[in-house]
């Protein structure tokens, strides 16, 4: 009751003080009866049940006393401070959860909390750091899933990876959960069996002492259990069967998160950062213990239990034991329950501060280029340990509260164990048991009190497991926005004419991106487009490789809207080189042909060729062989460039995007892909974002894109005398290489 008044922010403290104070005047009472009805001759059980009975008045008194001396320190304050709930009564009348769940009410702003309860919240408030960020998120994140409807709805939401879990036509894993069911039922066995065995062994020694009689047929029996259920026989089986079942599960795990998170459009990726992502899918084995533990540690625990409580009321024919044994257990269950509920809180905490100091190292090593450009080593290493002192100050608070709550367990058992070997002693001098009996019961004692320990440390395991599934659940829970439609179908492009109709877009609601765009880009034909950053030029792009759905008007592909098709087959039919292009770190040969997979070296060496990349690759002392770097930071920006324009060649794509895809490489190389591109792009449709105007001079359409709307179109020709923007950017640039040409002549002539 203590441990429930403890989390009760207000308690109404007259029910508490009430039937404490009608307890004590019982126990008054029963003492006093005690003491009168006592014989001269006392047996010392008799003055055992005295010390028992004061030990309870004291500690009614004890209670009595404490619910007293917080009433006081309530009424002092609140004659201070009135303090007000939801429903503007004053806190004491206010309804305990004003009608809203407590986990609701702690997700709200601290400052509410603050309000919504009596003097004790102040103190709460204050050791849990309420104001803290950090705790702030794991609540927002704890409301989030509990929102779905209470911890029934929290529970229920994990029921989305059963179907991955369960196997369904899979005989051979079926097997294998049947067989870990038999060993643990054999084990439940051997459980009962051995105790029993050397009760057995002990009342036999007492029946041959001194006569030299070996009891050997009972030895034997004995050795012959322990060895079943030792690691040597069911143990290894269960071991052997579960390790398989885990890594089919884990197989199952991993193969439907990194399949979901790649599925999951782009929006979801440029919002989440990749550490975490990497984490969740690591995360998904947390799912797996997680279900391996209810069903394989946990469901023993109660069955173990149980037995015990039955086995040993058997025993001693006195169901006292049982009583005994329930109420050490409950008593232990609570402290262990509790002590999750008081702890989810901050091992939440403790695991997202745990993720932000590994994100923190993940974000320094992996930018350790822009931390040395800006000489922010000190500074990510301050950040580094600011988010380890966070780590450390959560798993400390987390520390103490499992310290105290072991305590707590430690006694419940040990109090139960001591009422019932004190039962049991008084039994047997009784006559009324074998000595046996005694041992079977010490014996018995760890089948009992030991599933317990398990369940308290399982417990804890199962919260750590939960939490850290919670964010995989979060991940799962997130819908691809970009998805083949139920009529999908296969794109087919016989022409390649792409056209944009009245295309509206925006990443956010509240700013248009891309508005009112409108193009038709015919049949091998080169469109570029140019305008100033930002204008939106890589968003079309993406609009059409279907990154991102339009938000008004269509884009079509030989009369196909895009959405009507199936995104595979559109991705197959369109080939990038993108911007900001990037490479794993292998060979340049995997890299390149990981447009094509089965693509041959020749083919590979072919598209390097017509990227003009083939003789720098030859000059490289591995060659074809040369490792990258991770996302190719070994080679210079115009090789990878060039690396990325022959895995474009290699996929020979129907419809070309590149998105300034020569802008990092010299004028004289540039000019040789040029001549290689006039090749490769002279039958398919090709769209070029370039800067450099004189890279787009020969294009069908130019089309100048301002602010998300397309302000000018029409050829090189037509657009440098037509007085616009074009001509202004065109003019702009050829005055720079004039310039740049007269400064460098006159350097010269100096
Ligand atoms: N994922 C995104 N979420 C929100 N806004 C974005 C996103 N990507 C781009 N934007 C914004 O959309 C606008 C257009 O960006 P876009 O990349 O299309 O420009 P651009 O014309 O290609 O620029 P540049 O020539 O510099 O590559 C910019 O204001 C940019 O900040």
């Amino acid at each position: 009751m203590t441990l429930f008044l403890a989390d009760d922010q207000s308690p109404l403290w007259s029910q508490y003080t009430g039937t404490w104070v009608v307890g004590a005047v019982g126990e008054i009472v029963l003492v006093a009866t005690l003491i009168g009805s006592r014989p001269s001759t006392s047996v010392d059980f008799d003055n055992a049940a005295l010390a028992l009975q004061i030990l309870r008045l004291i500690f009614l008194l004890a209670l009595v006393g404490y619910a007293l001396f917080c009433r006081w320190t309530t009424e002092s304050s609140s004659t201070k401070d009135v303090e007000v709930g939801n429903n503007g009564a004053p806190v004491e009348e206010s309804p305990l959860l004003s009608g809203e769940s407590i986990l609701e009410s702690t997700t709200t702003a601290g400052q509410l909390e603050g309000r919504q309860y009596g003097a004790m919240n102040g103190t709460s408030n204050s050791e849990d750091g309420d104001d803290d960020d950090e705790e702030k998120e794991a609540k927002e994140l704890e409301k989030k899933l509990i929102e779905a409807g209470g911890w029934w709805g929290y529970v229920k939401g994990f029921s989305l990876f059963l179907p991955y879990l369960w196997p369904k036509k899979q005989p051979k894993i079926q097997l294998y959960l049947l067989l870990i069911g038999l060993c643990i039922a054999a084990e439940r066995v051997f459980n009962v069996l051995i105790p029993r065995q050397e009760g057995i062994i002990v009342d036999k020694l007492t029946q041959v002492y001194g006569t030299g009689e070996l009891p050997w047929k009972e030895v034997a029996f004995w050795f012959f259990l322990k060895f079943l259920d030792s690691r040597a026989t069911f143990g290894m089986l269960q071991q052997f069967f579960e390790f398989h079942l885990d890594n089919w599960s884990l197989r199952q795990m991993t193969d439907l998160i990194f399949r979901h998170i790649m599925n999951l459009s782009m929006d979801f990726h440029v919002s989440k950062d990749s550490g975490e992502l990497i984490r969740a899918v690591e995360q998904g084995s947390s799912l797996n213990m997680l279900i391996r533990m209810l069903l394989f540690d946990f469901g023993p625990i109660f069955l173990d239990i149980g037995v015990s409580l039955f086995y040993i009321t058997y025993l001693f024919d006195d169901i006292y034991f049982a009583c005994i044994m329930i109420v050490s257990a409950v008593f232990y269950a609570i402290a262990t329950w509790k002590g999750n509920i008081w702890g989810a809180r901050k091992r939440r905490v403790n695991a997202e501060d745990d993720r932000q100091e590994s994100k923190t190292k993940f974000e320094s090593i992996s930018n350790w280029t822009t931390v040395s450009y800006f000489n922010r080593t000190r500074y990510q290493h301050g950040r580094l340990m600011t988010s380890l002192e966070n780590m450390i100050a959560s798993s400390t608070v987390l520390f103490n509260i499992e310290c105290a709550v072991d305590a707590a367990r430690v006694l419940s058992l040990f109090l139960g164990y001591l009422c019932v070997n004190f039962l049991a002693v008084y039994r047997i001098s009784q006559g009324t048991k074998s000595i046996g009996t005694f041992v079977t019961l010490n014996s018995y004692w760890n089948v009992f009190s030991g599933p317990l320990w398990y369940l308290s440390y399982l417990s804890s395991d199962i919260t750590t497991h939960l939490v850290n599934a919670e964010r995989v659940l979060q991940v799962l829970k997130s819908k691809p926005t970009i998805t083949d439609s139920q009529t999908a179908r296969p794109l087919r492009v016989e022409n390649g004419e792409v056209r944009f109709e009245n295309v509206s877009f925006s990443y956010d609601k509240r700013k248009d991106t891309i508005k009112d765009v409108s193009f038709i880009a015919k049949p091998r034909q080169m469109i570029a487009l140019v305008g100033e950053t930002g204008s939106g030029k890589s968003t079309i792009f993406k609009l059409l490789f279907r990154f991102y759905d339009v938000t008004g008007g269509s884009i079509t592909i030989d009369g196909s809207d895009l959405r009507d098709v199936t995104l595979s087959s559109l991705r197959d039919a369109i080939g990038v080189v993108p911007q900001d292009a990037s490479l794993f770190n292998t060979s340049i040969m995997e890299n390149v042909r990981f447009a094509r997979l089965d693509a041959s070296d020749d083919e590979v060496m072919a598209a390097c060729k017509a990227a003009c990349i083939h003789d720098k690759i030859m000059s490289f002392p591995d060659k074809y062989k040369t490792k990258v770097g991770e996302r190719g930071v070994k080679l210079s920006g115009g090789e990878l460039q060039r690396v990325s324009i022959a895995r474009v060649i290699l996929k020979n794509p129907q419809i070309v995007l590149l998105d300034e895809a020569t802008s990092a490489v010299d004028s004289s190389t540039e000019a040789h892909i040029q001549d290689a591109f006039r090749k490769f792009t002279e039958h398919r449709t090709t769209f070029v974002i370039a800067h450099r105007l004189s890279t787009i001079m020969d294009a069908d359409t130019i089309l100048v894109v301002d602010k998300g709307e397309i302000v000018e179109r029409g050829t090189h020709e037509e657009l440098t005398s037509a007085g616009g923007k074009y001509q202004q950017l065109w003019e702009a640039q050829t005055t720079k290489v004039k310039k740049t040409v007269e400064e460098s002549k006159l350097l010269l002539d100096i």
